[in-house]
This record gives C-alpha cells, structure tokens and sequence, in this order.
C-alpha cells in the first residue's frame, strides 16, 4: 500500500495510474475504521483495479468543537487494517494540507440541509461538501462509495456530483450492524459499557416503526411509536425521527414505493449523538 500525505505526491502517483488505463474506486473516511469502512473498501477493490482511502478529520464540518476534539484517531491501527483488505492507496493528509488557506466558498444544498442532520448541525453539510469536493479533485475517482448510515450525506453529495458535473459514479453501500443490530460507527467507542448495552433500542425503535408504517400505520403514528418507545429509556434525548422520501429526504405522510421509504432518526445518548435510518 502506497502511504501519501500530500496533495502533490498523491496527484503524481495517481496521474501515472489513470494513464496506465487503471480505474479508480475512493473512499472518503475520517479514520478509527471499523468492518462498516471496510465494507465500502471491499466494494471497491471488487469493482475497480485501484483502490483509493482517504483519512481526514475534516474540521469545516464538525459544529461541535468538542465533537471535534474528541473524534477517535487511530492512524496506525487504521492503516493496518487497510493493508489488510487490499487498498492501495492511502491519502491521510493534515489540516494544513488540505486547508492551506481558511475556506470561505458556501455551498447551498437547498431543501436536503434543512431538514435532520442540516437543520441539526448548521454548516455541517456546507463542510462535508467542501472536503468532498476537494478530494474529488484531488483523487478523480472513476466510482466513490459511501454508506446508507449518512443516508442524507449520500443525498448531498448526489447532489454535489450532479449540480458540480463531476463524472463520478456514486455507490450506496448497506449500513453494516454489530451483531445486536447497533449501527457502527466510528463514535460507538466513546459510549461506556452501560450505554453500549443501551445503544441496539435505536434499531430496535427503527425496525417497530417499520412494521407498523408496512403494516399501514400513519408516518405520524410510526413516529410516535419510535418517540414512546426511546422516553421508556431515559439513557436517550431523541433528536428527530422521521419518516423521508429516501431520495429527496424530504419528509412524506404516505408510504413510498418500494425502497423508496426511509426512516431516520438521530439521538443522544451520554457523550455520543447517534443517527440510523431504515430504507425499505
Ligand atoms: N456501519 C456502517 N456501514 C456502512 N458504511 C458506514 C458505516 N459507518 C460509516 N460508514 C460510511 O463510511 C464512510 C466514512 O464514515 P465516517 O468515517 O464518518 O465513519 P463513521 O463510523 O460514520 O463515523 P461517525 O459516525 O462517528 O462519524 C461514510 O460513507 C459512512 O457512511
Ligand atoms: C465523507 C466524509 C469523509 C467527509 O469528511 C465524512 O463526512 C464521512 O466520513 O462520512
Ligand atoms: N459520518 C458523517 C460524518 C460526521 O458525522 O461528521
């Protein structure tokens, strides 16, 4: 595996492949990778012959300096890991790499960030698209893969990628689970051992509030039932949970068709703010 943390080195590395005909597959990561990163990076070496990994805390994101400061880094044992599944490149650059001067262009994702993740984290999804535009440059990815849990994240950078014309092909891959159905994410290592036993409720309110919605309840009524059973568990502030177009994220009082549906929701619980959705 080919370790690069600058711009420069990764763009001469990468302008040789692209020439030599290689298809490239990126995956964008804030790092402390878990089996779900790795999922996204098994898709990829499936599908492409050069398999690209980025690891970046990207700052222009977080609206929570704490969030920020305590978001794990695990470089080392990251990149181990990587070797291990058969990437080829790993891009891990510094702040100052890739912020050589403070950002200032904004990005308008119009009705997508005023609803959930937006409307709870200002700026978070002007930050997102930023670094993603970047490293969309940086690497020129023929495929890049990100999971359905940032089902809203995956419909930003939809969105980037139409309204920016990179020709990129975006992939959605499936939200990978621990074995009692939490979703992981790379925030699961900050909940303490009782909070962690809490944590599956979330799936667990997420998969009652689909049977009833399939079951031909009302969005509202789903809502409630998610909202009754997380207050029977003090350990939760529920953020939002809500009942979404699972393309425009916008949110619907009927049924969709067919994995047209998406239930999303986002809570607090101890240190660690959670979000999962459903699709179907
Ligand atoms: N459990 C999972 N299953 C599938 N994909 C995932 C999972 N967790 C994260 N991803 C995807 O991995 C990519 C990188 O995500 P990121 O580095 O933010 O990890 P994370 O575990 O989501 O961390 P956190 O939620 O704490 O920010 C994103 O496309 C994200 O959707
Ligand atoms: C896409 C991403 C790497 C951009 O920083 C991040 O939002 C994430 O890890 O999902
Ligand atoms: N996984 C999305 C990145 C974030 O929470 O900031």
């Amino acid at each position: 595996m080919h370790t690069f943390d600058t711009v420069f080195s990764l763009r001469q590395y990468l302008t040789q492949q692209r020439a030599a005909g290689q298809t490239i597959g990126f995956v964008p990561t804030m790092g402390a990778l878990h089996p779900g990163h790795l999922a996204l990076v098994e898709r990829a070496r499936q599908e492409c012959d050069l398999v690209v990994v980025s690891i970046f805390v990207n700052p222009t994101q977080f609206n929570n300096p704490e969030d920020l400061a305590k978001y794990p880094r695990t470089l080392e044992q990251d990149s181990a890991q990587l070797e291990s599944v058969g990437t080829d490149v790993l891009f891990s650059p510094s702040v100052a790499e890739m912020y050589p001067h403070p950002a200032t262009l904004r990005l308008d994702f119009g009705d997508l960030e005023t609803v959930m993740e937006g409307a709870s984290r200002p700026g978070h999804f002007n930050g997102v698209g930023l670094v993603v535009s970047k490293l969309f440059h940086m690497v020129q990815p023929d495929r890049a893969y990100f999971g359905q849990k940032d089902l809203q994240q995956v419909a930003v950078i939809r969105r980037l990628v139409r309204d920016l014309s990179f020709p990129i092909d975006l992939i959605r891959c499936d939200t990978i689970r621990e074995a009692d159905g939490l979703a992981m994410s790379s925030r699961n290592v900050r909940l303490s051992p009782d909070e962690r036993t809490q944590a599956p409720a979330l799936f667990e309110a997420l998969t009652l509030a689909k049977t009833k919605l399939l079951a031909g309840e009302r969005p509202q009524q789903a809502q409630v039932a998610v909202a009754t059973y997380l207050a029977a568990r003090p350990a939760f502030t529920l953020d939002y949970i809500e009942v979404v177009n699972a393309d425009t994220l916008q949110p619907v009082d009927e049924l969709q068709a067919p994995g047209q549906t998406a239930l999303c929701l986002a809570a607090q619980l101890g240190p660690v703010r959670l979000i999962d959705n459903v699709v179907f």
